[in-house]
């Protein structure tokens, strides 16, 4: 048996489909995971966590108030706190991160931030006495932290952050304040209720000059009563389009008192007399968001699967309509236009996790660099994480919304889940940077690259750039997917160089360097967008070549078809500058023969995910496809089904009707 989900009862169908698949769905989890181990790790967990049942949901989520939905996830965090030694490698965060998506799912709790936020900034920012007070306890809960940087006025722009932090030599302490109220902190998540601690990012004052952006460790809440402490304003800010069981929070200072050894010193330090050390590297206070970012073609590639495993395997249990066999209605995975909705989207899902496998490790290794004194990989890391978080962010968010239309109407109701999905993915597009903003911080880097080609310095280009200073060659189609990254090389270079030229062309007509920028901005992202997806598509390439299991390759070499295909056509307009509108029917015609090829292995390559119906939450994405039966019972669960007569009825619509009828 290829298919580890087969088993006895499931609805035939969807059986039918696993039967038919090529290659051990456990062999694919482990490309997919990284290593056999940890794939093994991660269906061990999850078969532990099924034997504990107070883990379990205690009614369908989707119909809980977010108040149930934020007491429910603390009541799990509290299960949780007796196993987690048991459970899993605490040291090891892809095995935390898995043991919370399965428990808690994606909607958010007390923890969102502390483990992806405040304790990165505790390991990155504080200076080694620092983490000897913090780590440890943070590490073991004792404390609950999340981050608390953008507010009411300013995210993007982190230069005119306005809450201050002054220091005052004679006291050795500094003031935090907060000027204004669009100086009120406002977002970070799990600050408003759940945080006793926050790495606050404020800017600091020293004898009238203002330093910028820094991070401070500061306590909100008494540890004994959970109170806020005197000179704390702290509050949630409201329901939110998803991401509803986290409690993202407003906070205000009124000159409150913080000891001089709160400011995170690792890099930048102030000496008790006031003197002020600047860090190695000015953006390396950054380093927090440049962690998530380098997280999140990870994140966002497991939110589109999440919602393509619901679609592929309710399409293969939805049956509507006709083809050749009038006896019987055909699946709607069929239909070649429900494969060309939803297979492109698998095989972004699968180069996304590849990219994030990269930049996790790429992050990994330049904090290393970085206590080590190395900071020249930053820009690098910084300008590959702001495009690829952009491209897979959007694209993410249009695979999760075809994903829901081709469930119809059921994948409007919330059985299907895949509104929750769409909600909390699409936050990724504003979060950890607004897409356009971080598109454009990948452009300055595009546009020096161009410029030390045109000054002769090539050899000074970084990764992934050297193709900035190549010439155009002939594009020969029949020689494989390498020759659909020859497109992308020739597209995203010229749109890189036209877009840098129409930069340079305008201050040389007079325009200023800002206004100059903005004025080309449009074209600037244009040319972020198809480098970073240049990148994904070498990755996936590159990752897709070095696997020797010889079932696995095939059927991903059939995902790499689909994708370079779908890839170069979709850029079609910029494609067309270097390949002809007959070449591009022939990419045509492979793409349509590349989703018929793919189809006998859609479900099996969803299926490899080994997401749990647990953290999944949907009726129609049921691993056992009995999707009917159970969206009925879904919906007597309904608080409005409990009785058969509402109130509202009787208060407002009889009487009503009553007087209607007078
Ligand atoms: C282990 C278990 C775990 C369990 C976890 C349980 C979860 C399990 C489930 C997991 C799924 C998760 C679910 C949802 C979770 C939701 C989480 C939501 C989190 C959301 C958090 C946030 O949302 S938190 C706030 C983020 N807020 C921003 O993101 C602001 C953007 N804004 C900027 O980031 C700066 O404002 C911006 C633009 C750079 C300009 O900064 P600026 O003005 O200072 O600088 P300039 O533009 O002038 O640039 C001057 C030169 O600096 C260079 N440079 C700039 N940055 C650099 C850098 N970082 N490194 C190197 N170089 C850098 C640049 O490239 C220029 O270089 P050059 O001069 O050579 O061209
Ligand atoms: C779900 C969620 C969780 C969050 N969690 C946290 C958290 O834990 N901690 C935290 O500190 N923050 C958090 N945030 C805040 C988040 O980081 C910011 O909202 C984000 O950085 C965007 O900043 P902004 O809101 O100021 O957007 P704005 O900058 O106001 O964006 C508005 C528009 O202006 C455009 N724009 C702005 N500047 C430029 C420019 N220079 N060039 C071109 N266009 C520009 C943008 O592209 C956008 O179209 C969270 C936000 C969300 C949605």
């Amino acid at each position: 048996m290829l298919n580890k989900s087969i088993m006895d009862g499931d609805n035939p169908d969807l059986t039918e489909e696993r039967m038919k698949g090529a290659f051990d769905t456990d062999k694919m989890a482990a490309v997919i995971y990284g290593s056999e181990k940890f794939a093994i790790r991660r269906r061990e967990i999850t078969e532990s966590i099924s034997r504990i049942p107070q883990l379990a949901d205690s009614k369908p989520f989707s119909f809980m108030t977010r108040e149930e939905k934020i007491s429910e996830s603390c009541r799990k965090l509290s299960v949780l706190s007796e196993h987690w030694n048991q459970l899993i490698d605490t040291n090891n965060e892809e095995e935390a991160l898995h043991l919370y998506r399965e428990v808690l799912g994606l909607e958010g709790h007390a923890f969102s931030l502390h483990e992806t936020m405040f304790i990165p900034s505790l390991v990155a920012q504080a200076n080694d006495e620092q983490q000897e007070k913090w780590l440890g306890r943070a590490k073991r809960r004792e404390i609950i932290g999340c981050y608390a940087q953008t507010e009411m006025g300013h995210g993007t722009n982190l230069r005119a952050l306005e809450t201050t932090a002054t220091y005052y030599p004679s006291t050795q302490e500094f003031i935090l304040h907060t000027p204004t109220e669009t100086a009120l902190k406002w977002w970070p998540g799990a600050l408003g209720k759940s945080s006793n601690y926050a790495v606050v990012v404020a800017d600091l004052v020293i004898r009238d000059t203002h330093y910028g952006a820094h991070p401070f460790m500061v306590q909100l809440r008494d540890e004994k009563t959970h109170n806020p402490l005197p000179g704390i304003t702290v509050g949630d800010i409201g329901p939110k389009m998803a991401f509803n069981g986290a409690d993202n929070g407003f906070l205000g200072f009124n000159q409150y008192k913080l000891p001089r050894d709160h400011m995170l010193m690792r890099h930048s330090r102030v000496e008790e007399n006031g003197t002020y050390t600047k860090p190695p590297h000015a953006k390396i206070g950054y380093s927090s968001m440049v962690k998530v970012r380098s997280r999140m073609a990870m994140d966002q590639g497991l939110f589109m699967v999440s919602a393509l495993v619901i679609a592929v395997r309710y399409s293969a249990v939805r049956r509507q309509g006709f083809l050749d066999d009038k006896s019987r209605e055909v699946k709607v995975l069929d239909y070649q236009t429900q494969q060309h909705r939803l297979f492109p989207s698998i095989a972004r899902a699968y180069a996304f996790i590849f990219c994030g496998f990269e930049t996790i490790q790429l992050y990994d290794q330049l904090l290393i660099d970085v206590k080590n004194g190395d900071t020249s990989g930053m820009s690098d890391l910084h300008a590959l994480t702001s495009g690829l978080k952009s491209v897979v962010t959007h694209q993410t968010g249009e695979g999760i919304e075809q994903a829901r239309m081709a469930c119809g109407g059921h994948g409007y109701s919330m059985a299907s889940y895949i509104s929750e999905i769409y909600g909390v993915a699409i936050g990724g597009c504003t979060y950890e940077g607004e897409n356009m903003v971080m598109l454009l911080q990948l452009a300055r880097y595009l546009v020096k690259s161009v410029e030390l080609v045109k000054t002769g310095k090539s050899k000074e280009l970084g990764p992934m750039m050297n193709y900035l200073a190549e010439p155009d060659t002939q594009i020969d189609l029949t020689s494989g997917p390498e020759a659909y990254v020859k497109v992308f090389q020739h597209a995203a270079r010229r749109q890189v160089w036209k877009a840098t030229d129409k930069f340079h062309q305008l201050m040389e007509s007079g325009q200023s360097r800002d206004i100059a920028w903005n004025n080309s901005a449009v074209e600037l992202t244009r040319a972020s967008r198809l480098h970073t997806r240049l990148y994904i598509m070498e990755t996936f390439i590159r990752r897709v070549s070095s696997i020797s299991d010889v079932s696995i390759k095939k059927v991903l070499i059939d995902l790499v078809n689909v994708h370079v295909n779908y890839e170069v056509l979709d850029i079609g307009t910029y494609a067309l500058e270097h390949v002809s509108s007959t070449q591009l029917d022939s990419i045509r015609s492979q793409l349509y023969s590349s989703l018929d090829t793919l189809r006998p292995n859609a479900v099996s390559l969803i299926d490899s995910f080994q997401i749990s119906d647990m953290q999944l939450r949907s009726v129609l994405g049921r691993r056992d496809g009995h999707v009917y039966t159970n969206l009925f019972e879904w919906a007597k669960a309904s608080p409005l089904n409990q009785t058969h007569v509402l109130p509202s009825v009787n208060q407002y619509l009889k009487p009503m009707m009553d007087k209607a009828k007078l």
